[in-house]
């Protein structure tokens, strides 16, 4: 199946699940364009991986439709999904460790059927430059901000339509944040879609154009990036137990 090349994410009353028999969400309603990048913001444990991996084909929907470019993806695994250009940047990185950032790269392309090539390297190393200094260090060597990298850029050489991004703030100092926001913009406006599962709002507030606040099982608002610090949407967010340092 070959989507156009303008394929859409769609997903439509999804519900989904670790185990088959228990949602962890229900109804989900959740469309991304190519350059466009949308976010979801939630609690630990709101789903937001659960999400990602239903997207990814490494979890199947229980109810719902997921389609690409029009078309039921629902069958497909996770690798002819990755073919078709739906990329995941998994939480916690993923990188292997005891392979070079190159070795990585090649893996990754590898996985759908690619070979990296010169031109695939230099197109991706482009976003990332301390890519190409550091191409023959392990992957383990590699600071958190650095391996982040490694793990957009495995996306990237898959030549991805759009990329599922599983909270990649998480352990980042503030100035590699910066960088990752950077890089993500721009990743964006070459006209790949962002969905970027956070809980980091100033990652939120500088790449999406639009946010889902992922609470209870579902989503319960969608709101511009600007409106995450209205009071209302933080109390959505943080619910009777939460702080505003959360945030
Ligand atoms: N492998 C699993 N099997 C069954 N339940 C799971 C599994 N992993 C997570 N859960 C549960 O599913 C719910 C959603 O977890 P999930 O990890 O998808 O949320 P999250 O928003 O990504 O959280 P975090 O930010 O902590 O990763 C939680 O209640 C969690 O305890």
């Amino acid at each position: 199946m070959t989507p156009p090349r303008d394929a859409a994410l769609d997903l439509t009353s999804v519900a989904t699940g670790y185990l088959s028999d228990v949602a962890v969400l229900e109804d989900i309603d959740l469309h991304v364009e190519p350059g466009q990048a949308v976010g979801v913001i939630g609690r630990n444990g709101a789903g937001k991986s659960c999400l990602a991996l239903t997207i990814a084909g490494q979890l199947r929907p229980q109810a719902g439709r997921v389609t690409f470019g029009g078309a039921d993806i629902a069958p497909l695994s996770s690798r002819a999904r990755a073919g078709l250009g739906i990329a995941l940047v998994p939480e916690g990185r993923q990188v292997f460790g005891q392979l070079t950032v190159r070795e990585n790269l090649v893996v990754a392309a590898y996985g759908v059927g690619q070979r990296l090539t010169p031109a695939a390297f230099d197109a991706v190393t482009e976003h990332f430059p301390v890519l190409r200094t550091k191409e023959a260090d392990l992957a383990a060597s590699l600071s958190g901000g650095e391996q982040q990298m490694l793990a957009i850029a495995r996306a990237l050489v898959q030549s991805p339509r759009i990329i599922v991004c599983d909270e990649p703030s998480l352990g980042l100092a503030p100035v590699a944040i910066d960088v990752l926001a950077r890089v993500l913009g721009s990743i964006r406006d070459s006209g790949v879609g962002l969905l970027l599962m956070e809980q980091n709002r100033g990652l939120l507030e500088d790449v999406c154009s639009s946010v889902k606040l992922l609470d209870g099982g579902g989503i319960k608002l969608t709101v511009e990036p600007r409106d995450l610090s209205r009071p209302e949407v933080m109390a959505a967010y943080l619910g009777h137990a939460g702080s505003a340092h959360a945030l």
